[in-house]
């Protein structure tokens, strides 16, 4: 066990440079860039920190973890060290081996569907972590690697930061009891830069305002600055119509990124609803169909030869044509229980299937308990805002409740299984089932309208059809016409918008 407090430095390693000179360098070799630059999430800001480029400088990276290591000691004694991927990785390592820390490593992502260890390294539980990033924004990247850690049983108290945004990381860590202590803030980075005359003062004034229009709240959002909400009239948005591949660049979540990504470059939102009985009939439609859809939608408990090889036959087929694996579970109990029924029983939804979905009725509490076995599996959930059934209770203001559930887990759900857009937020995927070439219903209150009704004139994103499908005399010939006809209505959209 190590104490911080008592851990002394390593022979040859002197004290840091101070925060001025660090912060000058940093600014020197251009990991803090003061401009121009769009976001992942597609906002325009001010100030760019690119930290990676910190490897390529030795004597900064040593420089640097020390100045991590000093922030960090609090008195408090941990047993490890953790690097959140990637940029902070190298940083763990050095203060790893100069300080005689034990590191773990967390993976990105699982492989092989869970099978392989999330967390590298020797623990046991109990143990207590200390957590490394480069750089906190609204803190969602250092939970990752919390919950991870968590997951096996490590305790995580702390968390060091070289920059912290002051964009709201450090409150939300704290509503999850862990406490953020930063190197410097972006306050101070301002502060220094323009005393040493390397800032002009509009470019400062412009970044604070920046900061302080962008903070995110403790869930996770984004809170609007008075123009986003409609506060400054004068300000004209323009609109532009944005493609699938355009979404795919704002989107956050990896697995609407990859959804996006994929509608494009397969010219499909086709989602098969693979409704079939037996799992060799499974596979063969999914190796059948799999050029010509983005997500093959299962019910995995009406197989009845159900065996834990057909998922993972499944999933191989998923690599091999580029489409996700959706279970349409649609959860609706308490959140301890949807938790077991997602990681275990006979199934184990969560270790093979990119997307679930839930219904919103049990109240936020069913995302929460979702979430906390899928967000460390890159796992995505959709909520159920309306339904194709004539007759269902999902009318009124439960569409727009819903959605206002999902914009609180927007780090894991990633849009609803609806009948019309519910928002104009293009994060948002909406996926609608209940389609077939023509408008009808069967003979138990199911539904039909048409790919165009749906993309067109529905504005939704993606038509799920099952029996316009699996009882064609073709599947492949049905599934063809499917895609056709959904990719030409959204194309027909987008010339419209
Ligand atoms: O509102 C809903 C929600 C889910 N579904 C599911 O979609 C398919 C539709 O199958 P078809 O054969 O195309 O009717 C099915 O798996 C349902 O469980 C839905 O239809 N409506």
């Amino acid at each position: 066990m190590i104490d911080i407090e008592a851990a002394c430095l390593p022979v040859g390693m002197g004290s840091a440079t101070n925060l001025n000179d660090l912060v000058l360098k940093l600014f020197e070799i251009g990991a803090v860039k003061f401009g121009n630059f769009t976001l992942k999430s597609g906002i325009q800001s001010p100030v760019y920190f690119d930290l990676r480029v910190i490897i390529s400088y030795p004597d900064l990276m040593i420089d640097v973890s020390e100045h991590l290591y000093q922030a960090s000691k609090t008195g408090s004694t941990y047993q490890s060290v953790c690097g959140v991927p990637y940029t902070a990785l190298p940083l763990a390592t050095c203060i790893s081996t100069a300080h005689k820390f034990p590191m773990l490593i967390r993976r990105k992502e699982a492989k092989d569907y869970g099978t392989k260890k999330i967390i590298e390294g020797h623990y046991k539980p109990g143990d207590v972590c200390l957590v490394v990033e480069d750089v906190v924004t609204s803190g969602s990247s250092v939970l990752e690697t919390v919950l991870s850690l968590q997951q096996e049983e490590i305790n995580v108290t702390d968390a060091v930061v070289l920059v912290d945004r002051e964009q709201g990381g450090k409150d939300m860590l704290k509503t999850k009891g862990i406490k953020l202590h930063s190197v410097c803030t972006i306050t101070q980075i301002l502060e220094v830069l323009g005393n040493m005359g390397k800032l002009e003062q509009d470019v400062i004034n412009r970044t604070k305002q920046f900061i302080h229009d962008n903070r995110f709240n403790p869930n996770g959002n984004v809170k609007r600055s008075p123009e986003d909400e409609g506060g400054d009239r004068s300000i004209k948005r323009v609109k532009r119509v944005l493609t699938y591949g355009d979404r795919a660049k704002l989107c956050s979540h990896s697995v609407a990124k990859f959804l996006f990504t994929t509608m494009e470059d397969k010219q499909t939102n086709l989602a098969l609803s693979a409704d079939v009985t037996t799992g060799a009939e499974l596979l063969r439609l999914a190796d059948a169909v799999g050029p010509h859809i983005c997500i093959l939608k299962t019910h995995i408990d009406i197989i009845s030869d159900f065996k834990p090889d057909l998922v993972h036959d499944l999933s191989h087929l998923a690599e091999k044509h580029g489409f996700l694996i959706f279970e349409d579970r649609k959860f609706a109990d308490i959140g301890n229980t949807v938790k077991h029924q997602y990681s275990s029983g006979v199934y184990r939804i969560s270790d093979w299937s990119h997307i679930i979905n839930a219904h919103a009725l049990p109240g936020p509490g069913i995302v929460q308990g979702l979430k906390e076995v899928g967000l460390v599996k890159d796992r995505a959930c959709l909520l159920i805002a309306e339904m194709s059934s004539k007759g269902n209770l999902a009318t009124g203001d439960y569409a727009k409740a819903t959605l206002k559930m999902a914009e609180e887990h927007d780090d894991f759900v990633i849009g609803f299984i609806t009948q019309s857009k519910l928002s104009n937020d293009p994060n948002w995927v909406h996926i609608t089932p209940g389609v077939k070439l023509t408008r009808g219903k069967d003979s138990l209150g199911q539904q039909y309208l048409t790919p165009r009704e749906v993309i067109c004139d529905k504005e939704c994103d993606i038509i799920i059809v099952g029996r316009g499908i699996t009882e064609a005399e073709d599947s492949v010939v049905a599934a063809k016409a499917f895609q056709e006809a959904g990719y030409n209505a959204y194309l027909e959209r987008m010339q419209k918008t």
